[in-house]
C-alpha cells in the first residue's frame, strides 16, 4: 500500500541527489525569447558517468576479443553448430551494443510547477481530454476503475479545461451505472479533496493510508469531514459491489412473464442498448450498437461555491468550488466480422468522439487500473508541452509506471527499475522515451498523423484528408481547432444531429479504407500497439519527454503472486519490441553470458493487470 512509499521516496530522493547534477542549458535566450523555462534538465555526475562509459568500452573490447577467439578456434567436428552459435552471438552482441549506446548519456527532466503557475497564471492552461479504457467489470474490478475515475475528477486542474472519457469495451450496464454512482459520490469527494488538499485523490488509496500529515488550511473541521466522507465512501462501495445483483434483480422483475426476451433493463425502465446479462442478438459482447452518454455536462467557467453545513449535508462546502469536469461514457459499436483491435481500436474511437464533444488540444490516457497519485499530475506535462525550447515539437510526455502492493523485497521485479529508471532516462537523452501505453499525454494533432512543423492550426490542410481520416465532415472540421492551445473548451448541446455524427464516428465501418490504425491514431495488428505508435510518431520527427516527479504522478496495481507475474512477463516476451533488448530471453553462451548479463536484467515490461478481487 502507499504507506511505505513516502519513506521509500525520501530515501530514493537522497540517493538520487548524489547521482544527478544540473545540466548546462547553453544559451537559451534566442529560443525562449524571454519566456521562462518550465523544466530543469539533470545529467549523471561525471564521477559516475565516466567510469561507467569506460566500463562499456572495456566490455566492448572483451566482446570483440571473444569474437576473434571464436573465429580462430573453429570447431571442425561440428561446423554447423559453430556457425549457428556464431550467428546468435553476433546478433546478441549487436543488440547489446544498441542497448548500451543510449546509456552513454542519461538525462532526467524535472517539471517546474512553480514556473508554470507564474507564467501561465490559472486561466490560460490548455484543455485536456482524459481517456480511460476498461473491458470487463470482473477481470478488471470495477472498484479499480471507479477509483481511477474519482482520482481524475478530483485532480488539481482547471475544472472547465478538462473532460473525462471512459471507454467500456464490454458494453456492460454495470460500468454505466457505476459511472452514475461515481458522478453522485464525486459531488462530495471532489470538494472534500479541494477543501482539505487531500492526497492521493483515489479514495481507496487515501483511506488505506495509515498516517498522513495534514496540509490543508481547515484542520479544525478535518476530523469530522473525514469521518463523514469515509462513511459515505463505505456506502458507495457497497452500492458498487451490489450493482450486478441490483441490475439482475431489476431485469428479472421487468422480464417476468416474458419467455422470449430476457433483456437487461436500466433504472429508467428502458432496455440497455449494450451487452445483456443473457446475451441476445445485437446485445452481446461482440455485437451491439455504439453508446455515448454525457453523464456530467461541461461545467460553467465560473466557480460555484457549495452550501454551508446543514443536517442532511454535514460537510461545509461554502468556500469550496463544487464544479465537476465533464464525464462521458462510451461503448463503441461492435459487429461480427470486424476485428475490434482491442485497446488501440477503443482509443481511436475515443479520439474521434472527444473531437466533437470537447476537442482539447492535449489528450492523456490511462488503463483502468492506473490512478492519479499526485493531484498536480495533469499540470506537470504542461511544463514540457508549453516550454519555449522543444514544446512545439514534443508529441508526448511519458511518466514512469509505479506500482502499489509490491512486496518489500520486490522478488518478482515488479518495479522494473532498470527499465523505468535506466533505459527510459537513457532514451530521454536522445529523441525521448518510447510510448508505454498508460500515463502519457499527447498533442492531439500528433495522433492524427501530422508532422511537427505542420502542427500550427493555420498550417493544417484538410484537402484530401477525407481519405486518410474518414469521411465525417464534422470530425474533419474539428481538426484545426484541436490544434489551438489557448482555445477554451465550450459546452456543446447534445442534440439529435450531434448524436448521429457521434454514432457514425463509433461504427466499425468508419475506418474502412482509411489510414486509421496505420498512419493515423493508435497502430493496429500488433501486440504492442503502444510502443509501435510511439515509434511512428518519432519517425515523423517529433520528440518525447520523460517526466520525473515526486510523489509519483500515477500508480497502478502490480501482480501479487508468481503466476500473475509470469503471465505478465510472458506477455512482454511475446512482444519483443516491448523489450529494450530483443534477445533478452535467449540463453547466452557460457563465456559471453557474464559480459552481457548486466545489461539484460529485466529490461522487459508489461503491466498486465492482476486477476485479483477487491
Ligand atoms: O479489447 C480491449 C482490450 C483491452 N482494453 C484496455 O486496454 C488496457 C490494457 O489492456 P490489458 O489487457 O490490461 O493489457 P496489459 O498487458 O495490462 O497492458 C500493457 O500492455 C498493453 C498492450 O500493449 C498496453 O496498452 C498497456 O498500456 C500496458 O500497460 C486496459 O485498460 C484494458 O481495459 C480495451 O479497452 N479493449
Ligand atoms: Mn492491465
Amino acid at each position: 500500500m502507499a504507506t511505505d512509499t513516502a519513506a521509500d521516496a525520501a530515501e530514493g530522493r537522497r540517493a538520487r541527489d548524489d547521482v544527478w547534477v544540473a545540466a548546462e542549458e547553453g544559451d537559451m535566450s534566442e529560443a525562449s525569447a524571454g519566456r521562462p523555462l518550465l523544466f530543469r534538465t539533470m545529467k549523471v555526475k561525471g564521477s559516475i558517468l565516466h567510469p561507467y562509459r569506460f566500463l562499456i568500452l572495456v566490455r566492448l573490447v572483451a566482446i570483440v576479443a571473444f569474437f576473434a577467439w571464436r573465429v580462430e578456434h573453429r570447431n571442425h567436428d561440428g561446423v554447423w553448430l559453430w556457425a549457428m552459435s556464431m550467428v546468435a552471438d553476433a546478433w546478441f552482441g549487436f543488440s547489446w551494443l544498441l542497448n548500451q549506446l543510449p546509456k552513454l548519456n542519461p538525462i532526467k527532466r524535472v517539471p517546474d510547477l512553480a514556473a508554470l503557475a507564474d507564467r501561465h497564471g490559472e486561466a490560460v492552461l490548455p484543455g485536456i481530454d482524459v481517456f480511460v479504457t476498461t473491458v470487463d467489470p470482473v477481470d478488471e474490478p470495477v472498484m479499480y476503475t471507479v477509483n481511477t475515475i474519482l482520482s481524475i475528477l478530483a485532480a488539481d486542474y482547471l475544472v472547465d479545461k478538462y473532460a473525462r472519457y471512459l471507454s467500456d469495451d464490454g458494453g456492460t450496464l454495470v460500468h454505466y451505472e457505476a459511472m452514475l454512482q461515481v458522478a453522485s459520490f464525486a459531488a462530495l469527494w471532489v470538494p472534500f479533496c479541494r477543501k482539505h488538499c487531500v492526497e492521493p485523490r483515489s479514495p481507496e488509496n487515501y483511506f488505506g493510508m495509515k498516517t498522513r500529515p495534514y496540509v490543508g488550511g481547515m484542520a479544525g473541521e478535518f476530523m469530522s469531514d473525514h469521518r463523514r466522507v469515509r462513511r459515505e465512501y463505505g456506502e458507495f462501495k457497497v452500492r458498487i459491489d451490489s450493482l450486478s445483483s441490483t441490475i439482475r434483480r431489476r431485469s428479472d422483475a421487468y422480464n417476468k412473464g416474458d419467455d422470449d426476451v430476457h433483456a437487461t433493463w436500466m433504472a429508467d425502465g428502458t432496455q440497455w442498448p449494450g451487452t445483456w446479462i443473457e446475451q441476445a442478438d445485437n446485445h452481446r459482447r461482440g455485437q451491439h450498437a455504439g453508446i455515448v452518454k454525457v453523464m456530467l455536462d461541461h461545467p460553467s467557467c465560473k466557480p460555484q461555491l457549495g452550501s454551508s453545513a446543514s443536517t442532511n449535508k454535514p460537510v461545509d462546502l461554502s468556500n469550496v468550488d463544487t464544479r465537476l469536469p465533464m464525464l462521458v461514457y462510451i461503448s463503441r459499436e461492435k459487429r461480427p466480422g470486424y476485428d475490434n483491435q482491442k485497446k488501440a481500436g477503443a482509443m481511436n474511437v475515443m479520439l474521434r468522439v472527444s473531437a466533437l464533444l470537447s476537442n482539447a488540444p492535449f489528450v492523456i490516457n490511462f488503463d483502468c487500473d492506473h490512478y492519479i497519485n499526485n493531484s498536480q499530475a495533469l499540470r506537470a506535462p504542461m511544463c514540457f508541452m508549453l516550454d519555449p525550447r522543444d514544446g512545439q515539437n514534443t508529441a508526448f510526455v511519458q511518466f514512469p509506471q509505479r506500482f502499489d502492493d509490491v512486496d518489500p523485497t520486490d522478488r518478482y521485479s515488479n518495479h522494473n527499475r532498470v527499465f523505468f529508471d535506466g533505459t527510459m532516462l537513457s532514451l530521454n537523452g536522445l529523441q525521448g522515451p518510447t510510448y508505454l501505453g498508460t500515463g502519457t499525454m499527447f498533442h492531439r494533432v500528433a495522433l492524427y498523423g501530422m508532422e511537427p512543423q505542420r502542427y500550427r492550426a493555420e498550417n493544417i490542410k484538410l484537402v484530401g484528408k477525407g481519405a486518410e481520416l474518414g469521411k465525417s465532415t464534422p470530425f474533419l472540421n474539428s481538426i484545426p481547432d484541436g490544434a489551438i492551445q489557448d482555445r477554451s473548451i465550450t459546452p456543446v448541446s447534445v442534440d439529435e444531429g450531434l448524436m448521429s455524427d457521434l454514432a457514425t464516428l463509433m461504427t466499425c465501418a468508419y475506418e474502412d479504407r482509411t489510414s486509421w490504425g496505420r498512419d493515423v491514431g493508435w497502430v493496429y495488428n500488433i501486440a504492442t500497439e503502444d510502443v509501435v505508435t510511439g515509434f511512428r510518431i518519432h519517425r515523423q520527427g517529433w520528440r518525447s519527454m520523460y517526466c520525473s516527479m515526486e510523489p509519483a504522478a500515477f500508480r497502478g496495481t502490480a501482480p501479487i503472486n508468481l503466476t500473475e507475474r509470469l503471465y505478465q512477463v510472458l506477455g512482454g516476451q511475446a512482444a519483443p519490441s516491448r523489450c529494450s533488448s530483443p534477445t533478452a530471453t535467449l540463453s547466452s553462451p557460457a563465456v559471453g553470458s557474464t559480459l552481457y548479463s548486466a545489461s539484460l536484467t529485466s529490461t522487459c515490461r508489461s503491466t498486465r493487470s492482476p486477476r485479483c478481487s477487491s
